[in-house]
């Protein structure tokens, strides 16, 4: 098999398939994180320019908060500090070099790892362009796997040239002072709280009438309202810019379709992604379906061509690392291990990182509505011990919706410091079949926010063949 793309599904799907015998090759352009053209490398988007390195920001930008906050609990008034990107982002270089070399090691070394672009040539064909000289050898192959990833999508307006994505953030040379971020989704908020928490004035423009659109109303507006009132974010819903225009001192002008304008120094579009297909050669087979820049395949990732496989992002199923994994480990055991294994994306938990984080599994009330027709719904919202007692507005929301009929937990949805940590042992228990009783009958954890989650005991209200019953 020849692996298109050294990323999380391209990596993972790479070393179960040799486990088991078969001959790969995987194909990367980079060995080492980097600028412009690729920024990703081996590890793909997760460990380059993604899950790892936002995380990282992620901490570094809530050190502000836990300060200020000390003071309720008897500290005397910290200095607030000031942050310094340079020293950051040479940390953060240092820790993704690290992590190259680890896969270095124990991924490339292994696995017969080419650093090359490789581009399809025919249905049994891949060219591949040494990244180090630019000379070129084709391989022919049983098996292609496309695993090639997504790259970020820009609307084309006037002057957005002038734009970063989240690619370049994680290179620029100097903090901005003021940044506007464009998009409503993971990428745009969680950048949008980083900023702010580092001590940048930030402007979020969305589209629509509220963000993280799919999600549980009630979290969003809890999230809306926790952002508003803790952070210093300026959140502009139902604006969008139509025109970026640079000025002579290098600041940027975002003009809004409605003609306001915002002053700033840099504007992050973080408005989805796109399937990296558009450089693959896939003109080449032109039997092979796309779906625009994806590449649909059924649910044992194949395509519609014999032999031509495609796993993660690229095929526009759910864009998250631990799915990718899934979807690649799932093929290698299906083509090259001998296992009836579907890929599995029923109830796949997840989690934006922001302040606080939004942890989630399963259907929102209002999908789960549509879909089930009976549903209980348990909700509370309060003000965590670690919060009350330095006196801050800052509440929790935890949300668990039942069907009604067979009492089985459809969706949970919570809105907390630590959600991540918190909704990975809730994805177990629903992944499961737990149902309302289930919960019940778990003992809490005490003192804990999480305890919530198996003591809700009164229904908020039902829905009864679709209605709401209050
Ligand atoms: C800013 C950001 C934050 C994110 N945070 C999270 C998070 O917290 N949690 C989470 O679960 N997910 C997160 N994601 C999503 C996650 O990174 C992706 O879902 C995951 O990386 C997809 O894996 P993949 O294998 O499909 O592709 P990728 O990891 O993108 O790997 C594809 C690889 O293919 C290579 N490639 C492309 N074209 C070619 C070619 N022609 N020849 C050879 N190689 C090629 C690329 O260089 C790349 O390394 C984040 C994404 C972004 C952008
Ligand atoms: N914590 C995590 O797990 C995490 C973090 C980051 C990214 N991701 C994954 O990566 C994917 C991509 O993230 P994303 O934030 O780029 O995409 P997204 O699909 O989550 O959000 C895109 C946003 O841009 C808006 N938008 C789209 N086109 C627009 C246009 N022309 N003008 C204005 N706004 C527009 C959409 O309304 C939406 O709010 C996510 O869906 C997620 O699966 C996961």
């Amino acid at each position: 098999m020849v692996v298109i793309g050294g990323g999380s599904g391209g990596v993972r799907a790479s070393r179960i398939a040799s486990g088991y015998g078969a001959k790969v090759l995987l194909l990367e352009p980079q060995t080492h994180h980097g600028i412009a053209p690729y920024y990703s490398a081996i590890g793909g988007t997760c460990v380059n320019v993604g899950c790892v390195p936002k995380k990282l920001m992620v901490f570094a930008s809530r050190y502000p908060g836990v300060s200020n906050e000390s003071i309720g609990y008897g500290w005397d008034a910290p200095s607030k500090g000031t942050f310094n990107w340079d020293k950051f982002m040479e940390a953060k270089n240092t820790e993704i070099t690290r992590l190259n070399n680890v896969y270095g090691k124990f991924v490339l070394e292994p696995a017969g790892v080419e650093t090359c672009m490789g581009l399809v040539n025919g249905p049994n064909k891949v060219d591949i362009t040494l990244t180090e000289d630019g000379s070129t050898k084709t391989v022919t192959t049983k098996n292609i796997l496309i695993a090639v990833g997504g790259w970020p999508f820009k609307p084309d307006i006037p002057g957005i040239e002038h734009t970063i994505t989240s690619n370049e953030i994680f290179y620029l040379k100097e903090q901005p002072k003021r940044m506007v971020v464009v998009g409503g989704g993971f990428i745009a908020l969680e950048f949008a709280q980083i900023m702010d928490g580092l001590g940048t004035d930030v402007t979020v423009m969305y589209r629509g009438d509220m963000f993280l659109r799919g999600f549980d109303n009630d979290i969003r507006q809890h999230l809306y309202e926790e952002m508003d009132r803790n952070t210093g974010i300026d959140i502009q819903l139902k604006t969008n810019p139509s025109e970026i225009i640079k000025n002579e001192d290098g600041s940027l002008t975002v003009v809004t379709t409605d003609g306001a304008r915002v002053e700033c120094d840099q504007v992050l579009y973080a408005t989805g992604r796109k399937g990296k297909t558009d450089k693959l050669n896939l003109e080449s087979i032109p039997e092979l379906k796309l779906d625009k820049s994806f590449i649909p395949v059924d649910e044992y990732s194949k395509t519609n061509v014999d032999g031509i496989y495609a796993v993660g992002d690229v095929t526009n199923r759910i864009a998250l690392t631990p799915v990718a994994l899934m979807e690649g480990h799932s093929l290698a055991d299906t083509v090259f291990g001998g296992l009836d294994r579907p890929s599995d994306h029923e109830y796949v938990a997840s989690t934006v990182f922001t302040t606080p984080e939004i942890g989630t599994i399963g259907y929102s009330e209002e999908d789960a509505a549509t879909k089930f027709k009976d549903i209980t719904v348990y909700k509370t919202k309060f003000k965590p011990m670690m919060h009350s007692f330095p006196k801050s507005e800052m509440y929790t929301m935890m949300k668990l919706i039942v069907d009604t009929k067979t009492q089985r937990v459809i969706g949970c949805h919570i809105a907390t410091d630590g959600a991540g940590e918190m909704m990975q042992g809730i994805a177990i228990a629903v992944k499961m079949g737990a149902t309302k009783q289930d919960f019940d009958r778990t003992i809490g954890i005490h003192p804990t926010s999480a305890e919530e989650l198996v003591t809700m005991r009164t229904p908020a209200y039902t829905y009864v063949d679709g209605s709401k019953v209050e």
